[in-house]
């Protein structure tokens, strides 16, 4: 019996198949998590096999069923080959989620050519490969529902150009795979977190902790967002209740975008009403674990 306390019903994805790329770390274990509780087969999909092997026990000792795929997502023949594997294992593929992303936060002047393909490839082209194995090998015959997780990078993200970049294009793929997808009953979406408390902030560099520290003064809804409630925004649009809804980019973000610096945001980092996940990463950079 899982310990996910998700919002949906329980069962919502029985007998259905979800791939999660990033499914080892922070916000794609967490959507793991809560799929698998749903009653979804997951797939666990990323570059570090024993990451996503804890996440497959864990899933396992919680009664759900995963099975690992390592990859790195920027490889189109171990693209392929990893959906052909979900495939044999499982039968059947429902959903995606693209999750698997990350960046070097750098000034644009500092990025090489190296860099910014190795932060465009991560977070735009990986995207693409797994999407489209996934249609070309299931979803164009038996439709299906992506999600994209892109950024909340909206107007540039100094220090974060390659990765605004990548993400932009994300959108615009979502935009368009959702048009020419829509014959074969595909959606496809995309979720837009602003600054969540995952795994991921640790992965930042000392000298940018106060900054992450800092960065609920900025957010209208006064702190940071969780893994869980882009967990959720995800299942939300994977689900039936999305069933019209693709070509769309959902915004995680406690209303980031619109903060304004004449006006506070709201103060005291509230509680959140709802802690889904408790066994959600406690970023260390923000003194929670
Ligand atoms: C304002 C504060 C925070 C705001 C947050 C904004 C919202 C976003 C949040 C998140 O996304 S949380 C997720 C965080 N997780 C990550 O970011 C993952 C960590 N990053 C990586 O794993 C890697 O950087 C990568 C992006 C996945 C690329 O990995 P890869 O193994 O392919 O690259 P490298 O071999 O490390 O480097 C390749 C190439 O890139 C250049 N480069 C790398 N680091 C820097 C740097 N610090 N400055 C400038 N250039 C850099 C360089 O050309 C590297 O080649 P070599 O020189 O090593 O040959
Ligand atoms: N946390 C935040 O505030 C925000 C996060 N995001 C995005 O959300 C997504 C999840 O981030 P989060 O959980 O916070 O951070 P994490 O760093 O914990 O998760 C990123 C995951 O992506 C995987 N990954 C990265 N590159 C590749 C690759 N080339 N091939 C396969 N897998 C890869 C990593 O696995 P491995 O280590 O095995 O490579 C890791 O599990 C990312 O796309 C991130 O950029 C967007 C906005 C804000």
């Amino acid at each position: 019996m899982s310990s996910y306390r998700s919002a949906f019903r329980p069962g919502l994805f029985d007998g259905q198949v979800v791939i999660v790329t990033g499914g080892g770390s922070g916000i794609g274990r967490c959507t793991a998590h809560e799929l698998a509780s749903l009653g979804a087969k997951v797939a666990l999909l990323g570059r570090n096999p024993d990451k996503l092997e804890t996440v497959r026990a864990e899933i396992e000792g919680e009664g759900g069923e995963a099975a690992c795929f390592p990859l790195d997502i920027r490889e189109e023949p171990a693209v392929e080959a990893a959906v052909a594997a979900v495939l044999a294992r499982f039968g059947r593929i429902d959903g995606l989620v693209n999750n698997a992303g990350g960046q070097f936060p750098a000034p644009l002047a500092a990025i090489n050519q190296k860099g910014w393909e190795a932060v465009v490839r991560t977070n735009l082209t990986g995207g693409f490969l797994v999407a489209r194995a996934c249609f070309i090998q299931w979803m164009a015959d038996h439709g299906g529902s992506i999600v994209n997780i892109v950024a909340d990078m909206w107007n540039g993200m100094p220090g974060m150009g390659h990765s605004g970049a990548a993400r932009a294009g994300m959108v615009n793929f979502t935009e368009t795979a959702a048009f020419e997808w829509a014959g074969c009953a595909v959606r496809v979406n995309a979720v837009a977190p602003g600054w969540i408390a995952s795994s991921g902030m640790d992965r930042y560099p000392p000298h940018m902790r106060d900054i992450i520290r800092g960065l609920a003064e900025h957010v209208p809804l006064g702190r940071l967002g969780l893994e869980a409630e882009v967990a959720a925004a995800i299942t939300f649009l994977l689900s039936p209740a999305a069933a019209f809804i693709s070509g769309t980019t959902l915004r995680v973000d406690g209303a980031a975008p619109n903060f304004k610096p004449h006006w506070p945001a709201a103060k005291g980092k509230p509680a959140p009403e709802w802690d889904a996940f408790p066994l959600a990463s406690k970023p260390s950079v923000l003194g929670e674990g």
